[in-house]
């Protein structure tokens, strides 16, 4: 499958100029063949995070109506990266998934909020799995710091994902991290891992650096650092075949993990 990764260059609080340039893209991608697409983390505000009231997405209206129609005219899957959305007065880190025939078919706010960027002064906390299918395909999707928590993509996995899809403001200092972190979940889960990471405008610091990774840990493409729109040609078949050479999930001993492992 063709996947439209877009690494856009999120404008800081520019909200209809956000709407705008994924538009652009998203359309730019299916024309190039695209039967996903994916995009990052709150690119609709950017971490406007003080201009929430203003700013968020009521209820994911927007987002939701924006994907919907989409999707649907252009007969593509769309991983709708994050938003942020304002529900019953509280702020939320949300990612929605449509199919190709405009139905939302994932939605799930971040679990995990990231302080170095202060997300706990704003934000409230998702607790809902996110997992779901694009066709025949079964995948699910977590938030950038979401990914340092091993166990929380494992319950993906082990629900059935093959694909981890990954929207992500990463900023440059820990792209290493980064890197490492995808290498570590594709390999751990036998899966597909789809990152999507922003780019910067000056003041800001991103870089980019967008991965999609193999099930058995190998890099399959790493995004440049500045804004671009790749389109990657992904044989997702290949999951089973991983998991039959070593077979973790069989030799799995969680009842051990349970008993060993206090909270
Ligand atoms: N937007 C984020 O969740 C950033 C996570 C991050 O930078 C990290 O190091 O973790």
């Amino acid at each position: 499958m063709k996947i439209g990764c877009i690494q856009l260059n999120v404008g800081f609080g520019k909200v209809d100029e956000n709407y705008e340039r994924a538009e652009k893209f998203i359309r730019e991608a299916v024309a190039g063949g695209a039967e996903i697409v994916v995009l990052p983390e709150m690119w609709n505000t950017g971490y406007a995070l003080e201009k929430l009231e203003e700013l968020a997405d009521e209820n994911g209206k927007r987002t939701k109506a924006f994907l919907s129609s989409l999707s649907k005219e252009l007969a593509v899957h769309i991983v709708g990266g994050s938003v942020s959305v304002k529900r019953d007065d509280k702020f939320y880190n949300t990612m929605y998934t449509y199919n190709r025939d405009g139905e939302l078919v994932g939605e799930y706010s971040k679990v995990h909020l990231f302080r170095l960027m202060d997300e706990h002064l704003y934000l409230e906390s998702g607790s809902n799995m996110n997992r779901f299918a694009l066709g025949e395909l079964e995948a699910g999707g977590a938030i950038c710091y979401d990914i340092r928590f091993p166990e929380w993509l494992r319950s993906h996995a082990l629900d059935g994902a093959k694909v981890l899809f990954i929207p992500a403001q990463w900023p440059t200092p820990r792209i290493d991290h980064w890197k490492i972190l995808l290498q570590a979940r594709a390999i751990e889960n036998q899966c597909f891992v789809v990152a999507v990471n922003r780019i910067a405008r000056k003041v800001e610091n991103f870089n980019g650096q967008s991965m999609i990774i193999g099930p058995w840990g190998e890099v399959l493409w790493t995004g440049a650092e500045d804004e671009e729109l790749a389109i990657i040609d992904v044989d997702f078949s290949t999951v089973d075949e991983v998991r039959g050479r070593i077979p973790v999930y069989e030799d799995r001993r969680p009842g051990l993990y349970e008993k060993v492992i206090k909270e």
